[in-house]
């Protein structure tokens, strides 16, 4: 129960429509709750007259005595109606308040979930499956509104309910009373221990609900792969694996309700038959009327739909309580990454300096960078070489604060970037990945991604410079085609262009490019750069590549190497150095000539 608590402040939120709610749900029980008294006096009116009818059944007063005794009938029938009617109106009212707030109340927590997980770095992204992820954030949300909703509203109208009703009954005959609910602690020792079940069980179900919606999202993104090494069956069997397992622990949970609910209505049994012995025998003694004993049974009856949905609501809590406890456990995730107290913000110039930084990755204890040293002036060019898995986007990683060093230093005009603010930092650098996202949107909205406001000559400048825009106006809806899962696939080497336009369009001082020109062909890549060099001419560039672009005049060249900087100088001079660049320089011409001549 303590995980909901966190779910107060909502209740805060909304007090009135809360209050208003517990209102009309007491109104709505207190017209139900009265319509047995009703019942009771026409029992003992019918019980009056019964006993003076004889008496007047031979004179003239037979007729009146009559049409009295319909009157009244037909009084109380339509006061029992009108109980009712006011009862389900007022029930209408609780519903549109509560439920609505349970409404309310799942869009702003899916929304604070959402906003907590966007704040929270790599590292969290990493160490949870998208699946988990986005199962947390709808099914455990629902289950949570469940109990905001529906349980609050049921559990206030039975407490209400309890209430009124005992307090009804006690004034009749306290004795009666309390033989018609002595099963009563019985039931709350039940109760609490299939509870507790319940909840165990909720709480396994919902991780291999987790674990499944996992599953389907990762098979469905690696369709491509699935489907070309023909692994559609271990797939579909793996699933099914995780569907069998969720089918056992559901079916369990439902044996368990399924016991429960006879289980509650043998103890409502047993309180009608109490109340019918031990009222009878009171009625016989003189101590209660059969009206009485009519709004008892009543009552007993009355007490059914609580009582039932003690359980209902009981193990709706639990499960959301399983489920708030799985939403905490991320919401109570601090990110790493974030702004320092007094971070600045300022206007970079271009000046980096990776200052004796190391850095491990935390979740895999690869160490990507050892004491790497590199000072870069504003305005220089940088080209980052080295085999796979040298550490060359861990640099570019670390310059826009996915992860901080553990020792050693980033700076941009002097300061180490944790003092300056977070959203400024990535604001003035544009970072070109590796692996190429777009989204399923038009092509112009997926270039102005990080440039909202950009105008379409500007969407058209940008792609002109990355070589696209002649691929994009092929299309029949040019600019404005769907790209991604909606729509239309572009080629690996189109995506990584419209990536690039997606950078240069936000125009910053500070450019890295994470091998985004992989997929280009020669042709393409030299009018790229052709284009790059003009634009980059008074931008400070990082450019880390797997190959060598002779034909850009960089400052200066480094070569990577399991993390530490092995190479560093202009292309002449690491070509005279005849180390790894020498060697990919002439493998490189080598295979360029063997093309040509091919
Ligand atoms: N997110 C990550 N979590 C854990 N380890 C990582 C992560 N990214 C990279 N690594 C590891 O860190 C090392 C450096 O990786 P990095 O991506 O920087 O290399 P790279 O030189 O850019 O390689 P490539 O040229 O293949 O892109 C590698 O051993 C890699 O396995």
């Amino acid at each position: 129960m303590k995980h909901l608590a966190v779910l107060n402040k909502y209740f805060v939120r909304y007090k009135w429509r809360f209050l208003l709610g517990m209102l009309f749900t007491a109104v709505s029980v207190a017209f139900n709750v009265f319509q047995p008294v009703l019942v009771r006096q026409i029992f003992d009116l019918l019980e009056q007259n019964l006993k003076n009818y004889p008496m007047i059944s031979d004179t003239g007063l037979k007729e009146a005595f009559r049409s009295s005794f319909s009157k009244s009938l037909a009084f109380y029938g339509v006061s029992i109606l009108g109980l009712a009617l006011l009862s389900g109106f007022f029930m209408f009212l609780q519903r549109q308040t509560l439920i609505v707030m349970s409404r309310y109340i799942e869009y702003d927590l899916k929304n604070e979930v959402y906003q907590h997980y966007q704040r929270l770095d790599l590292n969290f992204f990493k160490m949870n499956r998208t699946g988990d992820l986005m199962s947390r954030i709808t099914e455990d949300v629902s289950r949570v509104r469940m109990y905001v909703g529906p349980a609050i509203m049921y559990a206030a109208r039975t407490i209400i309910m309890m209430v009124m009703i005992i307090w009804l009954m006690w004034e009749v005959n306290p004795m009666l009373t309390l033989y018609t609910l002595s099963p009563l602690p019985l039931l709350a020792i039940t109760i609490y221990f299939v509870n507790r079940v319940i909840h165990k069980k909720s709480e396994r179900i919902q991780s291999q609900l987790s674990n499944i919606t996992s599953i389907a999202q990762e098979n469905y993104s690696g369709i491509r792969v699935i489907k070309s090494y023909v692994q559609e069956e271990p797939s579909a069997r793996h699933f099914e694996e995780a569907s069998e397992a969720y089918k056992q622990s559901s079916i369990s949970l439902a044996k368990t309700d399924a016991l429960y609910q006879p289980a509650m209505g043998l103890m409502i049994g047993l309180s009608v038959i109490f109340t019918i012995f031990i009222g009878g025998m009171q009625v016989i003694n003189g101590n209660i009327t059969v009206g009485n004993l009519a709004e008892f049974v009543l009552y007993v009856n009355m007490l059914t739909f609580p009582f039932f949905s003690i359980g209902w609501v009981a193990s709706m809590i639990q499960r959301a309580a399983a489920s708030q406890q799985r939403i905490n456990e991320f919401l109570d995730e601090k990110p790493q990454i974030k702004d320092e107290p007094g971070a600045i913000d300022v206007t970079l110039k271009g000046e980096i300096h990776f200052s004796n930084v190391s850095f491990t990755y935390p979740h895999t204890g690869i160490q990507a960078l050892k004491n790497f040293e590199l000072k870069i002036k504003p305005g220089q060019k940088i080209a980052v070489i080295g085999r796979t898995g040298s550490g060359k986007s861990t640099l570019a990683q670390l310059l826009i604060r996915m992860y901080d060093p553990q020792s050693g230093q980033v700076k941009m005009d002097g300061e180490d970037i944790r003092n300056l603010k977070l959203n400024s930092l990535r604001m003035q650098i544009s970072y070109i990945p590796q692996d190429v996202f777009l989204f399923s949107d038009t092509i112009s909205n997926n270039i102005r991604f990080g440039e909202p406001t950009a105008t379409e000559e500007t969407v058209q400048q940008a792609a002109r410079q990355a070589s696209v825009e002649k691929d994009i106006l092929q299309f029949p809806e040019g600019f404005n085609t769907i790209v991604g899962e909606r729509g239309v696939t572009l080629s690996g080497g189109q995506k990584q262009r419209v990536s690039i336009a997606r950078g240069l369009i936000r125009n910053p001082n500070i450019m890295v490019f994470d091998d985004c020109l992989s997929a280009v062909d020669a042709r393409t890549e030299k009018e790229i750069i052709g284009n790059l060099y003009a634009y980059l001419e008074d931008k400070t560039a990082i450019i880390i590549t797997h190959r060598i672009f002779s034909l850009f005049a960089f400052d200066k060249i480094i070569v990577l190497d399991e993390g530490k900087m092995v190479e560093s100088g202009t292309h002449d001079e690491l070509i005279a150095l005849n180390g790894y660049y020498a060697e990919l320089y002439a493998r490189q011409q080598t295979g360029a000539e063997e093309s040509v001549n091919g």
